[in-house]
This record gives structure tokens, C-alpha cells and sequence, in this order.
């Protein structure tokens, strides 16, 4: 089913797939895609399973709204879990997604069954790379980020692949107000000094060439949170779920398995 799932506060898209009595995953996407992002994992993971996929707030088909934090965002997914009455599902949440899921799991522990943090830092980038982007956004629209973004993104064999275009096309089509809503909440976002909270087992997954949130953020990550481990894809980009999807949902079934999920 693929609906509006009114929260009060906001309307999400959402797509919530599969037997509702079966073990979920909630999966969340990163800043400038849609939950499309997850599509070409979804043939290649277990049968059996529920899968909920949203678009967060300013992105797809989801609402925008005012000025925004990761909490805020975390709260949505609380909001989702509960609305759906998902029985404390696996979060998989990718670059903001993940920042995302470090404060779920900080103020919502006990609604999740597990965390996958992918493509993504307990801080991402230093807030002069969001104050640029921002400026040039608000200068000349999203479409002057798309080229430099493809770069971070895709590896350059992938770059090289009329698919690459589909994604610069999803980037470009995004909300203008909800990207910059979801830019200035990762510049404020910083979970370096909190992560002593979060407990593992946590599955963190990183890309050889993420230009976003390389291999040395993901291992930063990795070491801050006691009993996570890393697996890092190589010759991938920022969305290995795009680039490599038969080994990434290798990675999370195994994951859900060690963790006696399914
Ligand atoms: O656009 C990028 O640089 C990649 C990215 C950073 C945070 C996020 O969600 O995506």
C-alpha cells in the first residue's frame, strides 16, 4: 500500500509493503532523493518481510514544512512506527537517513529492533560546506549543485550510464525549500559526543568512493558506537543501494539474520 499517512503535524508519503504480521524494516532515504532510492534492493532481499519506505519532509511526495531538525525528522519516524503499528522494526536509514537514525536511537530506542547506518558520519561535513551550498542554491536553484552532486554520489563507471541521468533528474525535481530545510538541519547536526548512548549491534555501511561521507567518516562512526561494525563497498559512490544492490541487501539480510530478526 502506498499512501498519505497524516501525522498531524505533517503529511508523508509512504509505502508500507508486505504481510503487516511479518518482521519490518523502515528504510530512509538521503537529501535530495525520493524513497525510490531503495527500489532496486527490494527484488534481492528475503521474501517475508515488511517494508516501509517514507519520504521525510520536503522531499518526494511528502509536505514541507517550516525550519526543521534531524529530531524533528527522528519524531516523524517515531510518528510513522507508531501510526503503522510497526513492531519494533529495523531502521536502515542512508546519509541524512543515518543521521536520522543515530537520533532515533537516541530518543526512541526502545520503537526500533535494530539500526543500519549507511553512508553517513556522526557529523557530516564541516557547516561551511552547507552555508556554500546553500548560498549557491538560494543564488541560482538546485540545479547548479546537480553536476558536483552526481559527483559524490556515483561512482564514474556509474556516472558513465544513462541511469545516472534518472538520479540528477530526481535531485533537480526535489522541493527547493525542503532540500534547504534538510541542508541547514545536517549543518547543525552533530552526534559526535552522544554516541556513548547509542548501543550495538549496528550495521554501518559505507562506499569506497562515497565523496560525501567517505570510508575515514564511516570508520569514525563505526569507533563511536560500541559493538557496531563496518562494511565498506568498494568502487561505489554515496548510494551503494543504487551502485551494488545485490551485495547491499546481502549486507542488511545478513545483518537482520545475526541479529535473529528473521
Ligand atoms: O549531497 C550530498 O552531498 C550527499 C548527502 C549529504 C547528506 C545527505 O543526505 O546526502
Amino acid at each position: 500500500m502506498v499512501d498519505v499517512l497524516d501525522l498531524g503535524h505533517v503529511r508523508l508519503h509512504v509505502a508500507d509493503e508486505g504481510p503487516r504480521d511479518a518482521p519490518a524494516v523502515i528504510f530512509a532515504n538521503s537529501l535530495g532523493t525520493d524513497f525510490r532510492l531503495w527500489d532496486a534492493i527490494l527484488p534481492h532481499l528475503p521474501p517475508g518481510l515488511r517494508i516501509v519506505r517514507a519520504d521525510k519532509r520536503g522531499h518526494g511526495l511528502s509536505q514541507t514544512t517550516g525550519p526543521i531538525s534531524i529530531d524533528d525528522l527522528a519524531d516523524d519516524v517515531a510518528g510513522i512506527i507508531a501510526a503503522l503499528e510497526l513492531d519494533r522494526p529495523v531502521y536502515v536509514g542512508l546519509s541524512i537517513g543515518g543521521l536520522i537514525g543515530q537520533s532515533l536511537a537516541l530518543r526512541h530506542g526502545d520503537a526500533i529492533g535494530g539500526l543500519v547506518l549507511s553512508n553517513t558520519a556522526a557529523k557530516i561535513g564541516e557547516s561551511t560546506i552547507w552555508t556554500d551550498r546553500i548560498a549557491a542554491i538560494e543564488a541560482g536553484g538546485i540545479g547548479v549543485i546537480a553536476e558536483p552532486t552526481m559527483e559524490r554520489w556515483f561512482s564514474p563507471a556509474f556516472r558513465a550510464t544513462p541511469d545516472c541521468g534518472a538520479w540528477k533528474l530526481m535531485l533537480e525535481r526535489q522541493d527547493q525549500a525542503g532540500y534547504l530545510a534538510c541542508c541547514r538541519a545536517i549543518a547543525e547536526a552533530d552526534f559526535r559526543e552522544r554516541l556513548a548512548g547509542v548501543q550495538g549491534p549496528v550495521l554501518c555501511i559505507g562506499g569506497s568512493l562515497d565523496g560525501s561521507t567517505p570510508p575515514e567518516a564511516m570508520r569514525d562512526l563505526t569507533d563511536r558506537i560500541s559493538g557496531a561494525r563496518l562494511e565498506i563497498i568498494e568502487g561505489v559512490g554515496h548510494l551503494p543501494c543504487v551502485e551494488a544492490p545485490a551485495l547491499y541487501a546481502d549486507l542488511l539480510a545478513g545483518h537482520l539474520r545475526d541479529i535473529g530478526h528473521i
